[in-house]
């Protein structure tokens, strides 16, 4: 989704006021995305300025971002996160739709092993109860089975292409991305447990209960600390 330049300086103000939480010597789990982009070049810009800290990448994207910005990087076999700061497609209290760059796989993987997970957003992310589609990452063979599973559960699957190729998303994974409508979710921990146990499915974009904290930008120069 284009955002405005409003929301882009809302973005970044969340971003670098949930990046204060970093302090000397912890790993840091960093999150993709357009919002977690403010954070990693921020933390880039500390690092610079003698901040000792490491990263673990959940995507391409963010790892080359990092790597830019002279964040030096571990991985999960050498290293907890102490924190992860990821972005949001959509947050109703602490849960979470995940997923719009198809790293949520990742993601999850990385902030649910850290001691902390800070959500960085903007005010548009906010809703009452998440109606945003849900990513699901799908063994490409899986699609078609997937998808008649994600119906049964109520759900409308669109497969996710390429806006500059023909064909599907690919995965940093190898595999693809279906966008399921469920309209308004009214028990994402029931939803989250019936997306994850369809055969084939690799990992899905809700992210029940896993935030400790979500920075929120606002129109103004405000940001609002959410904590769970
Ligand atoms: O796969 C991508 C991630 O889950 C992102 O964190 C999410 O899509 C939010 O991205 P953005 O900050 O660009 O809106």
């Amino acid at each position: 989704m284009k955002s405005t330049d409003g929301s882009e300086a809302a973005k970044r103000r969340a971003a670098e006021a949930a990046t204060k939480e970093v302090v000397d010597g912890m790993v840091v789990g960093l999150g993709t995305g357009s919002t977690t982009a403010y954070a990693i070049r921020e933390l880039g810009r500390a690092v610079d300025a003698g901040l000792d800290v490491r990263g673990i990448p959940t995507s391409y994207q963010s790892r080359s971002l990092a790597r830019e910005v002279g964040i030096p990087l571990t991985t999960l076999d050498d290293a907890t996160p102490d924190v992860a700061i990821d972005g949001a497609d959509q947050f109703a209290a602490g849960d979470l739709v995940k997923g719009g760059g198809a790293a949520h796989a990742r993601e999850k993987v990385v902030d649910a092993s850290a001691d902390r997970l800070l959500v960085v957003a903007d005010e548009s992310k906010r809703a009452a109860r998440l109606d945003h589609p849900v990513p699901v990452e799908v063994l490409p063979d899986a699609a078609p089975t997937v998808e008649a599973a994600v119906r049964d559960l109520g759900g409308d699957p669109t497969l996710r292409v390429a806006t500059r190729k023909d064909g599907p998303v690919v995965t940093d994974n190898g595999n693809v991305v279906l966008d399921c409508a469920f309209g308004a979710v009214d028990s994402p921990t029931d939803l989250a447990g019936g997306l994850s146990a369809v055969p084939g499915c690799v990992e899905h974009g809700l992210f029940v209960g896993l935030a400790d904290a979500v920075y929120v930008g606002g129109a103004d120069e405000e940001v609002t600390v959410e904590r769970y």
